[in-house]
């Protein structure tokens, strides 16, 4: 091609040149999105957004430098996606509670694979709804005062495995400790499965939950193709960021339990996956081979839950219980090793209240300084770091307009860690949740299970589980440092789930 009359350049070169400027063109029309809402942030690269700030410094450190320099309010950008990143409790208990009909759902910028479409932590709207309702029953407080005998059963093995792991004072790698309990615990209640990954550390559950959770990485091309083209969701679809290997794996183990289930009608589970079932219908469609359009709360209750359904949910479970529980277990004990002023406090409310008797839920529930631990470990290491809300119609946010499916995320983290609502907050202080001054504490700025309608469905279970386990360790050991404990422990970057990088080794030492 002549340019000018003056030199000739190849056509190819020059449609290179033109897709170039076009691509241009379309990541800075997109990066303005804030710009046009007058609402404030860091300047996005093109293409990436805030991508290299994600991958060096990890969701946490981000949010909490962006949250000093640009305040409680400020835009950034995954890719070309962009996120309203809010610290405002007001602005968070609008969204979160009173204006919940409008901030209904999680963000779907990203469509991952349409198996999860049916898992209530993606799930929209009225099928949300229906899902929620259909679930919640499984973790009433009378539900969970009935698993007590099966978490206790777990516990023996925790104290076991624990006994010979540490043996002639060797320290212990406590992630690896409670992820197995916390596996056990999560299979047996859940699934009425008795699988002893505690004294088989190779156990396939813990080994393939802990493969489908770490593949989660930004270096998936899919990804990032999707963040950085989001008009072209209905395209890129099926992103597979969990390893599906590991996921067939708990796809089959449920479909075994299922058909197990079915065959002996024997009715006498009670646990979630029997919920499940009860509510399934034989007549229902399945949605795991139609695409279903959207139905209605009736319609949906009548319909009942499909297979495909049973199954996502099933693992939805497994896979949000086995981490979170498990990481904060990790860092409880990690608090207690590193304040013995607080062990000692909890060893003697302890063996004051409960003494040489098994934990069980009434007992834990009862132990006032055990429930303050445990909060103020959530606080300092809140194993989510950020929860989502899509803006569900154009709407209003204290005064802050916000475009219908604008993705909206709270930073766990930079509340938990803002002077102006927690003193010296460096400080794990069990005493900030004591009832004299519980109520002091900010509303709104305390939020680790998240909070309204779509708060943590699981939220007792895990507060059980931890509790019972803590109170079991602090009966059978003291938790020490070792030389080879990290202090204070590095957090892995590459996960929005807060973790050791290098794992947690500490000593217990048999009283
Ligand atoms: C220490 C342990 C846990 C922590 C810190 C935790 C934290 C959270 C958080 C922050 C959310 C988002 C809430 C929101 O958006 O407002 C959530 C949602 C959820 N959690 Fe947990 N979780 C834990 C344990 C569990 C357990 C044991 C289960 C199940 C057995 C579970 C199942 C779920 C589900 C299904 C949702 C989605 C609820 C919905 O969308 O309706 N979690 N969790």
């Amino acid at each position: 091609m002549e340019v000018l009359g003056l030199f000739s350049v190849p056509t190819w070169l020059v449609v290179i040149l033109v897709v170039i400027a076009l691509l241009l063109m379309y990541t800075v029309h997109k990066q303005r999105y804030f710009k046009r809402l007058e609402i404030p942030g860091p300047t996005p690269i093109p293409f990436l957004g805030h991508l290299h700030h994600i991958i060096k410094k990890g969701f946490q450190d981000m949010d909490m430098e962006m949250t000093q320099k640009y305040g409680n309010c400020f835009g950034a950008f995954i890719g070309n996606i962009p996120q309203l990143i809010v610290t405002d409790p007001e602005m968070i208990k609008q969204m979160l509670v009173k204006q919940f009909s409008e901030f209904t759902d999680r963000p779907r910028t990203i469509r991952f694979t349409k198996f999860f479409d049916s898992a209530i932590t993606v799930a929209q709207g009225e099928h949300w709804k229906f899902l929620r309702s259909t679930l919640s029953p499984t973790f009433s407080s009378n539900k969970m005062r009935n698993m007590t005998p099966l978490i206790s059963k777990c516990l023996d093995s925790l104290i076991q495995n624990a006994k010979t792991l540490s043996e002639g004072g060797k320290t212990v790698e406590m992630r690896k400790l409670f992820g197995a309990f916390t596996m056990d615990a999560i299979c047996s209640t859940g699934f009425g499965l008795q699988v002893d990954s505690q004294s088989n550390p190779d156990d396939p559950f813990v080994k393939n939950a802990t493969k489908a959770l770490e593949n989660i990485s930004v270096g998936n091309v899919k990804l990032l193709l999707a963040a950085i083209f989001p008009d072209l969701k209905t395209f890129i679809r099926e992103i597979s960021i969990l390893d599906q290997e590991a996921i067939d794996f708990f796809i089959q183990a449920t479909k075994s339990a299922l058909a197990d289930r079915r065959e002996a009608q024997s009715g006498s589970y009670r646990d979630f996956l029997q919920l499940m079932i009860n509510a399934h219908k034989e007549e229902g469609t399945d949605a795991e081979n139609s695409e279903e359009k959207d139905l209605g709360f009736d319609a949906y209750k009548k319909r009942g839950m499909t297979d495909a359904e049973v199954l996502a949910n099933a693992i939805t479970f497994v896979l949000a219980a086995y981490d979170t529980t498990s990481n904060l277990l990790t860092f409880a004990s990690y608090c207690l090793a590193t304040n013995h002023d607080v062990q000692d406090r909890l060893r003697t409310k302890i063996n004051e209240e409960i003494g040489e008797s098994k934990p069980t839920y009434e007992n834990v529930f009862n132990l006032t300084y055990l429930d303050m631990t445990v909060n103020e470990t959530l606080r300092m290491y809140s194993p989510v770091q950020r929860l989502s809300r899509m803006a569900v119609l154009d709407t209003t946010l204290c005064g802050v307009k916000i475009p219908k499916g604008l993705d909206v995320s709270i930073s766990i983290p930079s509340l938990h860690y803002d002077t102006k609502y927690w003193e010296n907050p460096q400080k794990f202080d069990p005493d900030r949740f004591s009832p004299e001054n519980k109520d002091r504490i900010h509303p709104f700025t305390f939020l680790p299970f998240g909070e309204g309608p779509r708060n943590c469905i699981g939220m007792r279970l895990a507060l059980m589980e931890a509790k019972m386990a803590i109170a079991a360790l602090l009966q059978n050991f003291r938790i020490l440092t070792s030389p080879e404990t990290e202090i204070p422990p590095k957090i892995d970057k590459r996960r929005g789930v807060t973790e050791p990088l290098n794992g947690m080794y500490l000593r217990l030492e048999a009283l």
